[in-house]
């Protein structure tokens, strides 16, 4: 199991200052849709400069023109960059040629999808890397969480790793890693919290005690 740190509400200094303080923790570094909006592809690039033993995530959540966006975001450094589940099939197909030829990784995000089994089988067989349920912040404010749909997709999912993000923090932490996903991502369970470090810390042991 991985333990991606995701940075969404930062700009490029304090994403720096924050991968500094829990890079020892973390396996990858989200730079997240909203920092990507705000600083573009530059953010990645720098963070990849900066810290090049750690894999950067581009959280470009394409929709559209996948294969042109998968290799300007290889070229600004990306290992793996993200696409939704609710693309077409051939952007999806597309962006996995693209990021095959680049050497990377592609991430689906499964938030939105309604048909999360059907989708999970069928998006499993273009090649993905990570197969990705999450609860984005608008639900999250409702009160809901992805662990039901881990269980659904780890039923079906047979060829791609599986992956949750969406508000999970220490206390909930414990029933995600039961759920033995390969990768947890986690934004604001960490860069919210007064000390950040010895949150990742205790979140990394804590992955590590669940494998
Ligand atoms: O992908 C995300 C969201 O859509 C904003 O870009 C977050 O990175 C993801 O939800 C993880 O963050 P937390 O929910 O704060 O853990």
């Amino acid at each position: 199991m991985e333990l991606q740190l995701a940075l969404d509400l930062v700009n490029i200094p304090e994403a720096k200052q924050l991968v500094k303080e829990v890079e020892e923790y973390v396996d990858i570094v989200e730079i997240g849709t909203p920092v990507i909006i705000n600083e573009g592809l530059r953010a990645v690039k720098e963070i990849k400069q900066e810290f090049p033993h750690l894999k950067v995530l581009a959280d470009l959540k394409i929709m559209d023109a996948a294969a042109y966006e998968v290799m300007k975001a290889s070229e600004a450094g990306a290992d793996i960059i993200t696409i939704l589940g609710v693309a077409e099939d051939l952007s999806i197909k597309g962006a996995v040629e693209e990021a095959k030829k680049q050497g990377k990784k592609i991430l689906v995000d499964m938030i939105g999808v309604k048909n999360l089994e059907e989708r999970a089988k069928e998006v499993d067989g273009f090649g993905v890397d990570y197969i990705c349920v999450h609860t984005g912040y608008d639900l999250q404010a409702v009160g809901k969480n992805s662990l039901e749909d881990l269980a659904t997709i780890k039923r079906v999912v047979k060829n791609a790793k599986t992956a949750i993000a969406g508000g999970i923090k220490l206390n909930t932490l414990p029933e995600v890693i039961k759920a033995k996903p390969d990768l947890i991502i986690v934004g604001g369970g960490i860069t919210g919290q007064e000390d950040k470090r010895a949150v990742a810390a205790e979140m990394k042991k804590m992955i590590q005690q669940g494998e």
